[in-house]
């Protein structure tokens, strides 16, 4: 699917956090990276329509997010960077379920897909547990698997390894490799954006490098430490 942004800039009060971004994202697998607070979870968001443009447009195959909030969502599934942000449901199994009774798919099918999700990551014993009593780590995962239960086109993952060890890390890292769908990873941790097709660099609410990772990594080094 293709993302287009056209002349999108995004205030929050008086402060201008995206800058009058133009771009188009069709690459299977892209990173965002920049300094803390440099606009990367905002553009992310406006991805699925959590953020609408104060000026400019944004387009997800062609549905305008500011018009079609619900289709827009239905496509694009955001992983957020706080797993209790993601978990709404107190235990595992209903949470997986939750976004699924929602959106219509045939109850009977419900317990398989969720079944099958949770085996995918490997945590098909944590099913019955108490979502809060989960490590962050474990959140993680969850949250993860409750996006992709829901078999959306895109998939965005904010900073999907911060409260991850190193096993996670790896599963997490082998996840994202492995998604069939588009991926938007938004990172400080570098090593996860071997590999992929493009990265973007953001400062200061703009974009300032654009590339393929063997060039946006070192840029980033270079410019912004
Ligand atoms: N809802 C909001 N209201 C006011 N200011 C906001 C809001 N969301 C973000 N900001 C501000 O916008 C700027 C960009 O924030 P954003 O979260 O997009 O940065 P980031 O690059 O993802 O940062 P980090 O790497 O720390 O997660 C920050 O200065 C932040 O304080």
């Amino acid at each position: 699917m293709r993302i287009v942004l056209e002349s999108v800039t995004v205030r929050f009060g008086s402060r201008t956090v995206l800058h009058d971004i133009g771009l188009e994202l069709s690459e299977s697998r892209v990173g965002v990276i920049g300094p803390n607070g440099s606009g990367k979870s905002t553009l992310a968001r406006l991805f699925n329509g959590l953020v609408l443009p104060g000026e400019g447009t944004v387009r997800v195959d062609g549905l305008d997010t500011s018009e079609d909030a619900r289709a827009v969502r239905e496509r694009v599934g955001f992983v957020f960077q706080n797993p209790d942000n993601q978990i709404v449901l107190p235990i595992v199994r209903e949470d997986l379920a939750f976004g699924l009774k929602n959106t219509g798919v045939p109850r009977r099918e419900i317990p398989e897909r969720v079944e099958r999700q949770l085996e995918h990551f490997g945590i098909a014993h944590l099913a019955d547990r108490p979502s809060h009593a989960l490590s962050g780590g474990e959140k993680q995962l969850v949250a993860l698997a409750s996006v992709l239960v829901m078999r959306p086109d895109l998939v965005v993952l904010d900073e999907p390894t911060t409260l991850l060890d190193l096993r996670n890390r790896n599963v997490i890292r082998a996840a994202v490799e492995a998604l069939p769908q588009q991926a938007v990873v938004l990172t400080h941790d570098l090593d996860l954006l071997t590999g992929f097709d493009r990265v973007l660099v953001l400062d200061g609410g703009r974009v300032v490098h654009d590339g393929k990772p063997r060039t946006a990594v070192p840029w980033y080094v270079e410019h912004c430490s």
